[in-house]
C-alpha cells in the first residue's frame, strides 16, 4: 500500500527544518550505502550526527506522533531517525530496494524496514525532475508532492527517483518498522480503521454499530500485532 500523508509539516514546520538543515554539513550520499546502492545512488545527504540533523530530525518524529493518519496507515513500531538528501545537477537514484535492517550509525539502535517514507521539503515548482518513482503491483507510481507533504510505501518495493535536471529536491527520508509486519494485513487494518471513523462519524462515538467495528479492529490488531 502506497499512501500520501498531506501537511505532515505546515509551511512554517517545513521551514524550521529547512533552516536547520540548510546551515549544516553535507556529504556524498554514498556514506550510508552499501556497494549496491553505491553504484545507483547520486545525491548528497546530511551528516547524521551533528545538531542540526538530530533537531529537524526531532521536529520530524514530533509530527510523525502527532498525525493520526501516519499511525493509523504506519502502526509504527520504531522509527528510524530521520536523514536528509538532496538531489541537483542531474542528480538521480537508479532502481533500488532498501536495506532490511537498518542500523544507526554510532548506536546500537536497529529496526527491520517495513515501511519506507520520504517527507517532501522543496515545492515541485521549484525543480523539474526528482519524482520517486515506486513499482507496485498496479505498475510505477509516480510520486511528487508539495514541501510538508510524505509518501509512506512498503520497503520492500523496488523505487528509483529521476535526475533532477533544474533547481534542487530536497527532502527527508527514513523507515519505519511496524507493529504489523504484513503489508496485507496491515492495509486490511487501516481500511477497517478509516470505515470505523466514518461510522462512528455517522452514528456515533457509543452507539453499537461503532462499539463492535471497534472491537473488531482491536482484536485483530492483537492477532497480528508485535508490540
Ligand atoms: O530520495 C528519496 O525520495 C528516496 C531515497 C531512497 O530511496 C533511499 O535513500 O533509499
Ligand atoms: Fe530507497
Amino acid at each position: 500500500m502506497l499512501i500520501a500523508i498531506p501537511d505532515m509539516l505546515d509551511p512554517a514546520g517545513v521551514a524550521r527544518v529547512r533552516a536547520l538543515i540548510d546551515a549544516g554539513e553535507w556529504v556524498d550520499g554514498n556514506v550510508t550505502s552499501g556497494p549496491q546502492a553505491a553504484l545507483a545512488k547520486r545525491n548528497a545527504q546530511l551528516v547524521e550526527d551533528q545538531p542540526a540533523a538530530r533537531e529537524a530530525g526531532g521536529l520530524i518524529l514530533d509530527a510523525l506522533g502527532r498525525s493520526p493518519l501516519f499511525v493509523a496507515a504506519a502502526l509504527p513500531l520504531k522509527v528510524f531517525p530521520p536523514l536528509f538528501n538532496r538531489y541537483a545537477g542531474g542528480q538521480d537514484f537508479g532502481l533500488h530496494v532498501d536495506n532490511a535492517i537498518r542500523l544507526q550509525r554510532g548506536s546500537d539502535f536497529r529496526i527491520r524496514s517495513d515501511l519506507s517514507a520520504t517527507l517532501f521539503l522543496e515545492d515541485p515548482e521549484a525543480y523539474d525532475g526528482g519524482e520517486l518513482v515506486i513499482e507496485d503491483q498496479f505498475g510505477p507510481q509516480v510520486v511528487k508532492l508539495p514541501a510538508g507533504h510524505m509518501v509512506l510505501y512498503p520497503a520492500s518495493s523496488l523505487h528509483r527517483v529521476t535526475p533532477v535536471t533544474r533547481g534542487e529536491r530536497v527532502a527527508s527520508f527514513f523507515w519505519v518498522q511496524s507493529m504489523v509486519r504484513d503489508d496485507g494485513a496491515r492495509r486490511i487494518l487501516f481500511e477497517l480503521d478509516q470505515g470505523v471513523q466514518m461510522v462512528a462519524a455517522a452514528q456515533g462515538q457509543g452507539e453499537p454499530a461503532t462499539v463492535s467495528l471497534t472491537g473488531v479492529y482491536h482484536n485483530l490488531l492483537r492477532r497480528w500485532a508485535d508490540a
